[in-house]
């Protein structure tokens, strides 16, 4: 099926593709006030333009994959900032056709460049959980309460996928699934609406072992092996010293491709509104361990929340091995 887009651009970048890093994370760092119950798609409406500049940084510093602004822009979100259906779903749009002019834009240029060191980047569009949707801490425990049922998390996310998987992306990104439930009523929305676009469904994990909920990655591999349409399984916004762990359990499970992208490693806290430090080490680290993450068996990585331009510069330098990165490797 529609895989073969993911298996080309692996294949081109040398075994292992660059994912892009934190896009809330790269928003801040530009002036945005993302302190909003829409977290960064309340950049849609008033400041899409640090949007494409996000994406540019990122193509700039070597990413394969861009993931659009969409993580926390739902349709029961935007309509409950006053705007009308058609607004909803407009700008659901206008976040996966911001990344591709990004992405159009700055591969026309480097065309131009004689040598060039990059490859044509593949735009995913995001999705993110029903939690991140709730905003009420469920994202990172998975835990959605007795009343929620599949069905229910399908109609959740029903209109959202049509609306953005219609827009043109090469692929789907659910990212930071908390629970199982959440995952099978993904691969069956994805039957239903027989989505045609590639998709990735990516899972967050608080001890290195489990799913936020407490359940198994074995258990949930069990249900997205059996689905075509998802192409790669991964984690995303898990603290680094967990990565290594987590693909070599998935790999033992499945033979999807495998895509990381973990956090910094530091932990918000929630109270205080701010992050406290890596519990295990420093950021240098993350430098270090992408190449056992490749060796693991991932074939797409990058970086999630609190990691910047900076970071992905020097996972694209250490994967690619390309000396045109001059700028410091630090995150
Ligand atoms: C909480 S994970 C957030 C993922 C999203 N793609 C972002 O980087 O902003
Ligand atoms: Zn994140």
């Amino acid at each position: 099926m529609a895989g073969g887009a993911v298996e080309e651009i692996v294949r081109r970048a040398g075994g292992c593709a660059v994912i892009d890093g934190g896009f809330a994370t790269q928003l801040e760092a530009l002036g945005a006030d993302i302190n909003d119950p829409l977290w960064s798609a309340a950049c849609l409406i008033t400041k899409p333009h640090l949007i494409k500049e996000v994406h540019m940084q990122y193509l700039e510093a070597g990413a394969d994959v861009i993931i659009s602004s969409s993580y926390q822009a739902t349709i029961p979100g935007f309509l409950a900032r006053g705007l009308r259906l058609e607004e909803a779903e407009g700008l659901l749009r206008t976040s996966v056709e911001l990344a591709l002019q990004a992405r159009d834009e700055f591969w026309k240029s480097t065309l131009r460049k004689s040598k060039p060191v990059y490859n044509r980047a593949l735009v995913a569009a995001s999705i993110g959980s029903y939690g991140a949707y709730l905003a009420d801490g469920s994202e990172y425990s998975g835990s959605y309460g007795e009343d929620i049922t599949t069905e229910k998390l399908k109609d959740f996310h029903r209109r959202r996928l049509q609306v953005l998987g219609s827009a043109g992306p090469d692929l789907i990104a659910f990212e930071a699934i908390p629970n199982i439930m959440e995952a099978q009523a993904l691969v069956e929305l994805l039957e239903e609406e027989n989505i045609q676009v590639p998709s990735w469904i990516c899972f967050s994990s608080v001890d290195g072992k489990h799913l936020c909920s407490g359940e198994s990655f074995a258990d949930c591999l069990r249900i997205l092996n059996t689905s075509d349409k998802v192409a790669i399984v991964g984690v995303n916004c898990t603290p680094p010293q967990f990565i290594e762990g987590i693909i070599r359990e998935l790999k033992k499970q499945t033979k999807k491709a495998i895509a990381v992208y973990p956090n910094s490693g530091e932990v918000w806290d929630g109270r205080a509104k701010r992050w406290l430090p890596a519990e295990c080490f420093g950021h240098k680290s993350f430098d270090v361990l992408v190449k056992r993450w490749q060796e693991a068996g991932a074939s797409l990585i990058g970086g999630c929340c609190r990691t910047t331009p900076s970071t992905i510069r020097a996972v694209s330098r250490i994967l690619k091995g390309r000396t045109a990165y001059t700028a410091s490797h630090q995150i």
